[in-house]
Formats: structure tokens, C-alpha cells, sequence
């Protein structure tokens, strides 16, 4: 389809979705339609089956998750048009259409703003009247919890933190690749995989010139695992996101505009509220590392090391096409997690884990200013606050293995004295900040120090 003709949708639909209980595969349909007629999409997510077919009860509860996933998922198809009107597809309580008017908002901002699009950040979906029937109540918070492993260091700190402390945790991952597959086999845990494949169209349509930007992805991924979850009869899914994911980029129009919206804090209570509300959950979903701080985690990580060989936060590996092999050394990513992690291991096991020394090499020196809030805006990436990358300047900057580094050198020439005094009274290390951790775990890190 032309790419005026896209531009000239109106509306984004939700036609339809089904489910094979036989094969796990889920089958879900959208459409944007205009005055030059409709585009159709359908997404599949494939869910691991268990060994002994689930109950009617079960799936009633997946098939409402289902629903939140149907329409969570839309994201990717609307933001090629970025049409006025969202039709959902089916009445929903209030703590459902506020998680999805979050998700096409909040979680699109970073794409509303590189695209100029305003209009995204007021989007209001029209939901059909009509009430939904309660759903059932289903308790599965003493149930073994499901953890979402995406191949970096968060979700290896938790994974391994609720081993220690006994929970005994499934490994979770959506298309996992080769990243994947060697942390859940460096575990010796096993694992659980569901597969996602969104519809070849909209790479044609991407190479057409729709437009394209970021989307609240973690936002999908959660849903897949909590479906997971519920049709294997497991309990919470336990996420990996930080304190920093909650913070925001930049402002635009008065808006908020966090790359890691989903990862976010907010992001996580709306969708704890819509599965209870919509699906009956009673503790479906949380983050255990929500109180820390990046720099905290890589503390964490450091204190781990049978993931050396595997471990990988670079975005670039997780590409669709194109992925790098693993760190790809020249993104912010990078070059956060390097600096996050140098302080508190020896320069060797670093530089094995990366593949090379990014503090030895001076281009890398106007990519960490940005970091170190020199030049620029937080880059749009999962990197953690202008705080913490001073703070782990600072203590490489009194180290005999990093001091005389080429790059930290050069960071520390350029940092602001108010900066160094911000960082010297900082509580990165402190834990803190609004979380959903449930009291059963609330002890669970403790197993890591
Ligand atoms: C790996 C990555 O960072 N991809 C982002 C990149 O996509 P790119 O075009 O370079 O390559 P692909 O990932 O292969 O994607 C091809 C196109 O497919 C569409 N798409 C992909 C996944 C999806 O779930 N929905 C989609 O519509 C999209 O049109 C792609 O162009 O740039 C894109 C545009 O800015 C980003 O949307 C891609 O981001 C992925 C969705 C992704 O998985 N990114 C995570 C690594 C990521 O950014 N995580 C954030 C958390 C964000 C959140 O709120 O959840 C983080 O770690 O901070
Ligand atoms: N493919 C995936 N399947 C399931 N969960 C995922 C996947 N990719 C990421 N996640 C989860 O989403 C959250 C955010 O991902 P993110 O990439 O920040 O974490 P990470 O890979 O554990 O660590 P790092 O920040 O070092 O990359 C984490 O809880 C992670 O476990």
C-alpha cells in the first residue's frame, strides 16, 4: 500500500483473535482503515504448551490476558499510520483502557516525538459500551515464578538471585536468540520459550516509508509471559527493570518522553491492575529490581561470574536482521553497562565480557559525555542517570587499574564541578523509589550479598 495512502487512515481496528490449543498458537488481527480502503495485519505468538492439557478455568484466565495481549500488541501496526481514532475491540474496565490509553501514549511518546506527532500524546481509545463479566479470582502467588530472561545482566542478577533464595525460577523468553539460549544453558535451568512473529507487512511498509519508530515492547513481552505463566500453572513473572527506567528522556509539549516507558514503574502497576481487574490475577507480575539503580545491579552482576562468557545488554544483538553477535562496543548501551561494570571488576574480566577495553579508546570519548550529561540529552537507550555514569567515573577515577585509562582521563577533564558534588551526595546505592515486590520477596537480593 502507497504510503499516502497510509497517512490518510482513520481508524485502527481490532478485528479479531483466536487461539489453537493444540499447537499454541495465537492468531491476532488488526486493520487500519481509510477512504482508500483497509490494511490488514495479523501478529502470531506461539506459547509453549504444557504436558497435560489445560482446564476450562485456565483457559478462561488465559483467554482474558489474551484479550489485554490483542490489544497491548496493536502497537506496532498503529504507529504505521498513527490514525486519530483507537476502536477497541470489546468493553473493558477502567484498569484495563487506562493501561492501554498509557501504552499508545506513554509508551509511544519517544515515536510522537520524532515523528512530530502531537496528537499521539492526546490519544483517547473509543471503548464499545458495555460491561465486562467479572473474571475469576486466581491465585497463583505461591506458584514457582517465571523469570524473563533478555539475555543481560538485570534479568541474570534475578534469575540468579531467586535461586539462591530458593524459589526455583522457570527461565522466560520471547524469540529467544542465540544470546538467550547460552544464559538460560550457562544456568542449567530449563527453560520456557514462546515465539512472536509480527507480520511481514509491516517490513514492507517500514521499507515503503511508513512511518516507524520505538514502541513499548516490554509492555508485549510481559503479557506473553504472563499468558505463559498462566497456562503452565506457574506464578508471578518477575521482571528485571530498574529504578531509572521510570525517568524520562526529555519533556516535549509537556509531555514525558521515556524510551523506557514500559519498563517504567507506572508501566508496571497499570498492568498489575488491568490483569487483576481483567483477568483476575492476584499477583501476576513484578519487578525485583525496581528499588536499584543500574550501578547497583552491576554491583550485583559483578559478584556473578558464571555468566561471563554469555552475558549481553547491547540492543544491537537483539535486532531482527542485522543482529550483532554480541556487544556491538559502540552504542550507548555499551558504553553505559562498560562504565557501570568497571569499577567493580579487574580490568581483564571486563575487557573478556566485552570483547575489548572501551575506556582504552578515544573515539569513545564524545558517546560517554553524553552519558556524563556533557553534551546532549539522555540518549534514547537503556542507560541509567547522568548520576550514576559520575558516580562510576568517580570511583574509576580512584582506582590504580582505570585512573590513567585513556577515556576516563579525558571524562574527568570534562565533567562540571557541580556535577562531582551532585555525584559526591549521591544514593545510588541506597535503595529506594516506589515497587511491587510482594513480602514473600521481599528478602530475595539478600541471597546475592
Ligand atoms: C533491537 C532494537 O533495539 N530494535 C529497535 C530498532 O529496530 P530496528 O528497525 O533497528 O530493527 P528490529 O528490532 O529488527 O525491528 C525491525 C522493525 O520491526 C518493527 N518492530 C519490531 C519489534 C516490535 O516489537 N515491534 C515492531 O514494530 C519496527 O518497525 C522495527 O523497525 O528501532 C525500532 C524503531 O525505533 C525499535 O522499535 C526497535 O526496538 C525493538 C522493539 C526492541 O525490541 N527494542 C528493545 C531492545 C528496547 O528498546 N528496549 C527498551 C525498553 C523499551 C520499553 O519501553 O519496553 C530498553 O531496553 O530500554
Ligand atoms: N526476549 C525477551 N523475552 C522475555 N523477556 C525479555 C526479553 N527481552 C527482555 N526481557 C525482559 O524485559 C526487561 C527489560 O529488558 P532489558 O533488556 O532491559 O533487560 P536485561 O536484558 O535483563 O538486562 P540489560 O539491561 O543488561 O540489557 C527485563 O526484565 C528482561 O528480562
Amino acid at each position: 500500500m502507497p504510503n499516502e495512502q497510509l497517512r490518510r487512515m482513520d481508524a485502527f481496528t481490532f478485528p479479531s483473535y483466536s487461539i489453537d490449543l493444540a499447537t499454541g498458537e495465537v492468531l491476532f488481527d488488526y486493520a487500519l482503515t481509510g477512504p482508500d480502503g483497509e490494511q490488514r495485519f495479523t501478529e502470531v505468538v506461539t506459547l509453549p504448551l504444557p504436558d497435560a492439557p489445560p482446564s476450562d478455568d485456565t483457559v478462561a484466565t488465559l483467554g482474558r490476558v489474551l484479550e489485554l495481549l490483542h490489544v497491548v500488541a496493536g502497537v506496532s501496526y498503529y504507529k504505521t499510520a498513527a490514525p486519530d481514532r483507537l476502536v477497541l475491540p470489546a468493553p473493558l474496565g477502567a484498569a484495563a483502557a487506562a493501561l492501554v490509553t498509557a501504552v499508545y501514549t506513554k509508551g509511544l511518546a519517544e515515536y510522537a516525538y520524532r515523528n512530530q506527532l502531537p496528537h499521539v500524546l492526546e490519544l483517547t481509545p473509543e471503548v464499545p459500551a458495555g460491561t465486562v463479566s467479572p473474571a475469576r479470582v486466581y491465585d497463583d502467588s505461591d506458584r514457582r515464578p517465571l523469570s524473563a530472561v533478555g539475555g543481560g545482566k538485570d534479568s541474570i542478577v534475578s534469575l540468579e538471585a531467586l535461586r539462591r533464595a530458593g524459589f526455583d525460577p522457570v527461565p522466560f523468553s520471547v524469540n529467544p536468540n542465540h544470546v538467550i539460549v547460552s544464559v538460560n544453558e550457562a544456568s542449567g535451568l530449563t527453560p520456557l520459550a514462546a515465539r512472536r512473529r509480527i507480520d511481514p507487512v509491516l517490513f514492507e511498509l517500514n521499507a515503503a516509508g511508513a512511518r516507524n519508530g520505538h514502541i513499548p515492547v516490554t509492555a508485549i513481552n510481559s503479557l506473553i509471559a504472563v499468558a505463559t505463566a498462566v497456562l503452565h500453572g506457574l506464578g508471578p513473572v518477575v521482571m528485571s527493570n530498574e529504578r531509572s527506567a521510570s525517568d524520562p528522556n526529555l519533556v516535549w509539549n509537556g509531555h514525558e518522553i521515556n524510551h523506557q516507558w514500559s519498563k517504567g514503574v507506572q508501566a508496571e502497576g497499570l498492568l498489575r491492575a488491568a490483569l487483576a481487574e481483567h483477568a483476575g490475577l492476584t499477583e501476576p507480575y513484578f519487578s525485583l529490581l525496581r528499588s536499584l539503580s543500574e550501578l547497583h545491579i552491576a554491583r550485583l552482576f559483578a559478584a556473578i561470574d558464571r555468566y561471563d562468557d554469555v552475558v549481553t545488554s547491547c540492543n544491537a544483538a537483539f535486532k531482527l536482521r542485522d543482529a550483532s553477535e554480541r556487544w556491538c562496543r559502540n552504542c550507548p548501551k555499551c558504553r553505559f553497562v562498560f562504565l557501570a561494570m568497571a569499577p567493580f571488576m579487574p580490568r581483564e574480566r571486563i575487557t573478556h565480557i566485552f570483547g575489548g577495553d572501551l575506556l582504552a579508546d578515544d573515539t569513545q570519548v564524545p558517546g560517554y559525555r553524553e552519558l556524563l550529561g556533557v553534551d546532549g540529552h539522555k540518549p534514547f537507550e537503556c542507560v541509567g542517570e547522568v548520576e550514576e555514569s559520575v558516580v562510576a567515573l568517580s570511583l574509576l577515577a580512584e582506582q590504580d587499574q582505570w585512573r590513567d585509562a585513556p577515556v576516563v582521563r579525558a571524562l574527568v577533564d570534562a565533567v562540571p564541578e557541580t556535577a562531582w558534588q551532585t555525584a559526591a551526595r549521591s544514593d545510588v546505592f541506597t535503595p529506594g523509589g516506589p515497587n511491587h515486590v510482594p513480602p514473600a520477596y521481599a528478602k530475595v537480593l539478600e541471597a546475592l550479598s
